[in-house]
Parts: structure tokens; sequence; C-alpha cells
């Protein structure tokens, strides 16, 4: 099983430490949850990971291979999913589809994906926001990349595609290891298979909303 293995990560800003001794790692089968409040680095740890932030000091292995970040995006192991859409709004969804996969078995797999029949005539630009993103996560999903980095796939969609892109995520762990965050953390749970929270600088195993509130994530829960 592929396993992706971070280690030694720091990040400082200024006089800030934003992130101190961050260790993890992540293998084909598992949906990693990375949580944690506003500013706590969610988003920087991700970049950093995938090369285009820099890190004070970052290792990353996949498997027994060493990466530096630069060559990440190269290598096409690890894909990232910015919190900011990246797709151009000008183009139709299936003619976006035919750019990302010019390739006709892997265009019906999008094709054919639940819903997209549903959008494939309509503009990149006037998707709803849950179509949007799962478009996006579809077409990340069925790149070659064995890593996904995803920054809130939840965040703003309207609880039907937040249930179609579960679905999908669930569905993809079979052949890929994810790293997502998102302040929704009641979807995150439920598709986790392992989770973190992001307090004081260091990344700490949580199991369940309890631990949420004892790092100071949550102040109840119900
Ligand atoms: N280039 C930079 N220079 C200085 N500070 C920065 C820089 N980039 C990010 N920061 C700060 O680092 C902190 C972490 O930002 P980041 O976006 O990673 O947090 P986050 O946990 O993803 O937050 P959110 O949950 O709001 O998305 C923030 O306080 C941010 O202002």
């Amino acid at each position: 099983m592929d396993t992706l293995l971070l280690t030694n990560i720091h990040k400082s800003f200024d006089k800030r430490i934003l992130l101190q001794n961050v260790e993890f790692e992540c293998k084909v089968g598992q949906i990693i949850g990375v949580l944690g409040r506003n500013g706590c680095g969610k988003s920087t740890l991700l970049k950093m990971i995938f090369g285009t932030e820099k890190a004070d000091t970052i290792g990353i292995k996949i498997n027994s291979k060493v990466y530096t970040p630069k060559e990440i995006i190269p290598s096409r192991r690890i894909g990232y999913l910015p919190q900011v859409t990246f797709l151009p709004k000008d183009i139709m969804v299936r003619d976006i589809i035919s750019v990302f996969f010019p390739n006709g078995e892997l265009q019906d797999l999008i094709f054919y994906a639940p819903k997209v029949s549903s959008f494939e005539t309509t503009k990149v630009g006037n998707l709803s926001l849950g179509q949007l993103r799962y478009l996006e996560l579809l077409l990340m999903g069925n790149l070659p990349h064995t890593f996904l980095l995803l920054d809130e796939p939840f965040s703003m969609i309207e609880p039907l595609y937040k249930e179609v892109i579960k679905e999908f995520l669930i569905e993809l762990k079979n052949s890929k290891g994810i790293i997502l965050t998102d302040h929704y953390y009641n979807d995150v749970l439920e598709i986790t298979t392992k989770n973190y929270v992001i307090t004081d600088a260091q990344i700490v195993p949580i199991l369940d909303k309890a631990d949420l509130v004892f790092y100071d994530y949550l102040r109840s829960y119900e």
C-alpha cells in the first residue's frame, strides 16, 4: 500500500511559529482529516506539501523515495484542490472534461458519474457551488495522482452535493490516500479514517468530538 510520510514540518512567519515539528502519514485507503481554528495553518500545511508555499523544513517521502517540495508537482504523485476554484468560467463543463481527459474511456468515467449529465452543457461560471466543487473533485480524482490534498471540499456546499461528494471520496479512497481540511467537522468526521487537530502549532491525533472540545476547537457538541 503506497504511503505518504510527512516529517519535520516547520513554518514560521516573522516571529510567529505557525507549525512546529508536524509529522503524520497517509496511506492509500485512508482519508485523513485535519481540523483546527481559523489561521492555525491548515491551508499553509497543504500548500507546503504540494510545494507552492515554502516550508522552513519539510520531509516528504512516498514509500522509500524522498521528494523535495519542488519535485512534487512534476512527479504527479500528489494532487491539490485549492480553496478557490481553479477552472475557467467561460467554458462548458463537457469541454473542460475533454481538456482534462483526451482519452475517451477516462472521459466516460466523468460523463457517467452521478449527476454529471444534469450539468454537462452548463458553463463552469453558471454552476452552483456544489456542482463546481464536485466537478473539480471528479477531475482531480480521476487523474493518476496517488494522494490528494483537499482544502475545504465542503465549504458553502449545498447538502445534496455534500452527500454526492462524500460518496465520491469514500469510493476514491479505495485507490488513493486523501488528506482534507474543512470546518464542516461533522462531514469530515463522517468520512475520515483518522483525524488530527492543529493546536499551538502542533498536530495532535483526535478520536472524537470530545477531543475537539478538549483541544478548544469546539465549545460543546450535541
Ligand atoms: N505569506 C504570509 N505571511 C505572513 N503570514 C501569513 C502568510 N500566509 C499565511 N499567513 C498567516 O498564517 C496563518 C495561517 O494561515 P492558513 O490560511 O494556513 O490558516 P487556516 O488554518 O487554513 O485558516 P482558515 O481555517 O481560516 O482557512 C494565518 O494567520 C495567516 O494570516
